[in-house]
């Protein structure tokens, strides 16, 4: 058998080829940022013609790198952002709007529409998610809405949904001459479409948005060989054989297989995944149930998510909005010219807040402001939201399953930064630890591809690949913890009740 897996993470700020080894090492990786498109306020997009493109291009650059060809790739993953909506002709292979990305809050009319009859929890039982802008259902109807002839096109048969997984997949497998249509659990069961039960898409809630089936993709496992590699790709022939959506894929990645087990990722937004085995737990803390995983017919494993919108992106948007720092890690150095936050405390709620909170009216501030404070300070508040906004999750998770969690597992691009992890130790009082692959999505997408074809054993296989980089011991006293922890709860209630509802 070759040598190597390829795993394909198609993330929300750019597209990656990577190249594993046995040993779940990198060996080669290639990479490209897409166009953020921001046509409106609240309103984000990708072109997914662009990120089509890329990825191509991506896996052209791995390969290059270390002068690798097909023939070395035992079978290809795919990870991606979730929830990211593309609607394209089956028949030209277009899309017939632009991505609509997760962020996206334009479908907040049709949320409130949907919601008239039975509230936001009105599908949560069967779906384990409650109405809101962030999961692609609501796009799909927007598109179908809004796009001239696309619900002709649709109800005739001719267009096709995929998050960008189903998209890369149709693409890589043929595209018009044959594209397989398809996605796996875990990115289905962010679509508000799949029962959690049966893994099949819902008629009855499907009738409720009025998208037709026939534009859906058949849900598959996260691990098992769906189409081969087209002759017009780097891979020909090469089997595609492992899905799952981001957040999942890095949980894997984590080897956090087992029920208890969970893991933190920062990038764009931050989500900790918590792994439920083979229990379906609905949250009563605002956490959504989400699939975890399931590997070919062995039975899925469910989970419970806090998914936070903005946290890498509020480094960005001092980066790019403020021209606070001119690159993300510069953040660090400004932050620590300072000693604390100076009273100063930042809730990014830029789309409305996610986890717990679920409350699309709040919009973002920076409160607690004096002459005292500086652009350090706010560096710091910056970071500081993002441990803040972790610590409201884990103590929802804490409440849903009766635990405290001990340590958490963390990687993503905001894990290099020494300072954020420290803090995100001292306000949880429990230590984070970081694995040596950060690059832990890809190397889940990897795993589940990797096991399909027999690259790898099996779960034990992989376990023992995870090793531990560094470890952040938490180091401030608790009254301290609860003082500040109090008054970033006080920030989070200054934000509430802003969107009024005559402006979008
Ligand atoms: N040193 C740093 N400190 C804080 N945030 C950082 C740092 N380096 C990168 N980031 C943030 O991490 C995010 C990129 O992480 P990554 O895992 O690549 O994201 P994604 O998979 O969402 O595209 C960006 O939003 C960036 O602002
Ligand atoms: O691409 P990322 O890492 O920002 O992840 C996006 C998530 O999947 C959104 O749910």
């Amino acid at each position: 058998m070759a040598d190597y897996i390829l795993a394909i993470d198609q993330g929300t700020t750019s597209s990656r080829a990577i190249i594993f080894d046995k040993a779940g090492s990198i060996v080669s990786t290639g990479q490209l940022e897409h166009e953020q498109i921001f046509p409106k306020a609240g309103w984000v997009e990708h072109d997914a013609a662009e990120i089509w493109r890329n990825t191509g291009e991506v896996i052209g650059q791995a390969l290059g790198k270390v002068n690798l060809t097909r023939h070395d790739i035992a079978a290809v993953g795919i990870t991606n952002q979730r929830e990211t909506a593309v609607v394209w002709d089956k028949n030209t292979g277009e899309p017939v709007y632009n991505a609509i990305v997760w962020q996206d809050t334009r479908t907040q009319s049709i949320v409130d529409r949907l919601a008239a009859d039975g509230g936001v929890e009105r599908f949560k039982a069967k779906v384990g998610l409650p109405l809101a802008t962030y999961f692609s259902g609501t796009k799909i109807v927007w598109i179908l809405e809004n796009v001239e002839g696309a619900r002709e096109k649709a109800e005739a048969g001719d267009l096709l949904f995929g998050t960008t997984d189903s998209w890369v997949l149709w693409n890589l497998t043929g595209g018009v001459d044959g594209g397989v249509h398809a996605t796996d659990v875990t990115n289905a069961s962010r679509t508000m479409f799949m029962d959690l039960e049966t893994l099949q898409w819902d008629d009855e809630i499907l009738a409720a948005f009025g998208v037709p089936k026939s534009m859906l993709p058949e849900i598959r496992s996260s691990s098992e060989v769906y189409g081969i590699a087209n002759e017009h790709s780097l891979l020909r022939e090469t089997p595609i054989a492992g899905i799952l959506g981001d957040q999942q894929a890095a949980t894997f990645g984590q080897a956090a297989f087992e029920a208890g087990e969970a893991k933190n990722t920062y990038g764009t937004g931050n989500f900790l995944i918590f792994n439920t085995g083979e229990e379906i737990i609905h949250s009563k803390n605002g956490l959504l149930t989400t699939v975890g995983y399931k590997l070919g017919d062995q039975p899925v494993h469910y989970a419970l998510e806090g998914s936070i919108a903005v946290t890498g992106s509020l480094i960005q948007w001092l980066r790019d909005n403020l021209g606070l720092i001119s690159s993300a890690s510069e953040v660090e150095e400004l932050a620590k010219s300072v000693d604390d936050n100076g009273g100063a405390y930042f809730v990014p709620a830029f789309s409305g807040l996610f986890a717990p909170y679920w409350r699309p009216d709040a919009r973002g501030a920076l409160v607690g402001l004096t002459r005292y404070v500086n652009k350090g300070h706010i560096a710091r508040a910056a970071l500081e939201a993002i441990a803040f906004q972790t610590r409201d999750v884990v103590e929802a998770v804490n409440a849903d399953a009766g635990i405290d969690l001990t340590e958490l597992r963390v990687d993503g691009g905001a894990t290099s930064n020494d300072t954020l992890l420290q803090f995100q130790a001292d306000i949880l009082g429990v230590p984070v630890v970081r694995p040596v692959v950060a690059e832990t999505t890809a190397l889940g997408a990897a795993y589940a591809a990797g096991l399909a074809v027999g690259f790898w054993s099996g779960l034990d296989d992989l376990a023992k690949n995870w090793q531990e980089d560094k470890r952040w011991e938490p180091s401030m006293d608790e009254a301290e913890r609860e003082r500040l922890d109090r008054s970033w709860k006080k920030a989070v209630s200054k934000t509430l009740d802003w969107v009024d509802e005559d402006v979008a």
